[in-house]
């Protein structure tokens, strides 16, 4: 089993910042667990809305009040025509992530979380309405379509997928994306879920939480690097080339978007799992190319520096397999992890004190004010 990396340093690594009951990463080196089940089991055996309702109520649903969790999203899924306006104004070249963090802020005023005994029904309206607000933007401002975001598919993957492409995805498309939501759903205090805990301990609204969450998933260096990985691995034609521009960008000090881990130390477990199904997609739309680029990636990159792929880095190829546009990756990525950030800010309400850290001083002693007409 592998060894639990040393956390020191800057960044608060490895310093306790409030407890969780919800998910452990990297606690034996490589395991992830959501309220003790292990990720493996998770992805093979449960559908993303089990994991969604793991995570948003506390436990497993038993058959009954899965299918009503199902029924309750599927009626929540109609965006308000505020919404629809707001996102009409939202150019074409905008970023998704930044659409994303419009749509849920702009619903914040709409339907405003008047008291937190609503924030189990303002979750599952998100949960709900989240690939509602991307696909409506991106369908609009794309292809000059105002899309009707209301489907019939159980599945958030699905409905997903059925909202972009105006029609129902295949089962290996839509069994992909159910496995894609459960690995991105929750991982303890990352910098986004960190942000949203941040947030809710001033006793602040959901939507505010999770659009600070957004905010934060946004950057290359946490969730925006799948897409970052996508950029990367798709200027290259061959294994070989990738892999001479592997070490030159490796010479150069260069960032390699999709590998590293702040708290992993040899592997991140979700890799395994993704990795698998990008293999899938990959021979069923016969590519001979990117997916063995990513594996000659993989290989590099733990021969010259040790460094592992993270979840993001198969994720790239696995979406661009089901020809998602790149700029959407991210915001998947949102529409998954709402689960995680908002049983962190239920969590956080349960037992909250102000978080509010303090700072090493670095600047100058105390001193005079120097008038104006003095200072250089
Ligand atoms: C879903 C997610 O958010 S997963 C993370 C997604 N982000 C990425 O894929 C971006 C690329 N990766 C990174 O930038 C980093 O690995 C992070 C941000 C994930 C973690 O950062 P840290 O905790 O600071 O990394 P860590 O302490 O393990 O770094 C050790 C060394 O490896 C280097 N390193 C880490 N990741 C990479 C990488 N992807 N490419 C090149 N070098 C790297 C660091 O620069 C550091 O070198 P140094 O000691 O010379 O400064
Ligand atoms: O835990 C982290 O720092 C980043 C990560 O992998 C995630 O949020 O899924």
């Amino acid at each position: 089993m592998a060894e639990a990396k040393k956390l020191t340093g800057a960044g608060l690594r490895g310093q306790s910042a409030g407890s969780t009951a919800l998910c452990t990463v990297g606690k034996s080196g490589s395991g992830l667990t959501y309220r003790g089940y292990d990720i493996h089991e998770l992805a093979e055996k449960s559908t993303f809305e089990e994991v969604a309702y793991l995570l948003l109520k506390g436990k497993l649903p038993n058959q009954a009040e899965l299918t009503a969790y199902i029924e309750k999203i599927k009626s929540l899924r109609q965006l308000p025509d505020a919404l629809k306006t707001v996102l009409e104004q939202i150019p074409k070249d905008a970023h998704p992530m930044d659409v994303m963090r419009t749509g849920c802020s702009m619903l914040g005023n709409l339907e405003t979380e008047a008291s937190f005994a609503d924030e189990q029904d303002m979750a599952d309206r998100l949960l709900a309405v989240f690939p509602s607000i991307i696909c409506y933007w991106y369908r609009f401002s794309h292809d000059d379509v105002r899309i009707e975001t209301v489907t019939d598919d159980d599945s958030v993957g699905g409905h997903f997928l059925h909202l972009l492409r105006g029609e129902k995805p295949s089962e290996l498309h839509a069994k992909v994306m159910n496995v894609s939501l459960i690995l991105y759903a929750e991982h303890e205090f990352n910098a986004s879920t960190f942000t949203a805990r941040v947030c809710a301990s001033t006793l602040s609204d959901l939507h505010s939480c999770i659009t600070g969450a957004i905010g934060s998933l946004r950057g290359p260096l946490h969730g925006g690097a799948n897409e970052a990985a996508m950029d990367m691995i798709e200027q290259w034609s061959s294994a070989d080339e990738a892999e001479a521009e592997v070490l030159g960008m490796l010479a150069r000090k260069d960032k390699i978007m999709g590998f590293g881990h702040a708290i992993y130390s040899t592997s991140d477990p979700r890799n395994g799992i993704i990795k698998e199904w990008s293999k899938k997609l990959s021979d069923d739309v016969g590519d001979t190319v990117l997916y063995s680029v990513s594996e000659r990636v993989e290989a590099v990159m733990w021969r010259e520096k040790k460094l592992f792929c993270n979840a993001d880095f198969f994720h790239a190829s696995a979406y661009h397999f089901m020809d998602i546009p790149t700029k959407l990756f991210t915001p998947i990525f949102v529409c998954s992890r709402l689960t995680g950030w908002a049983a962190h800010v239920f969590e956080q309400r349960a037992n909250n004190r102000i978080i509010r850290p303090s700072a090493d001083y670095t600047g100058p002693e105390p001193r005079n004010v120097t008038p104006i007409e003095s200072r250089t």
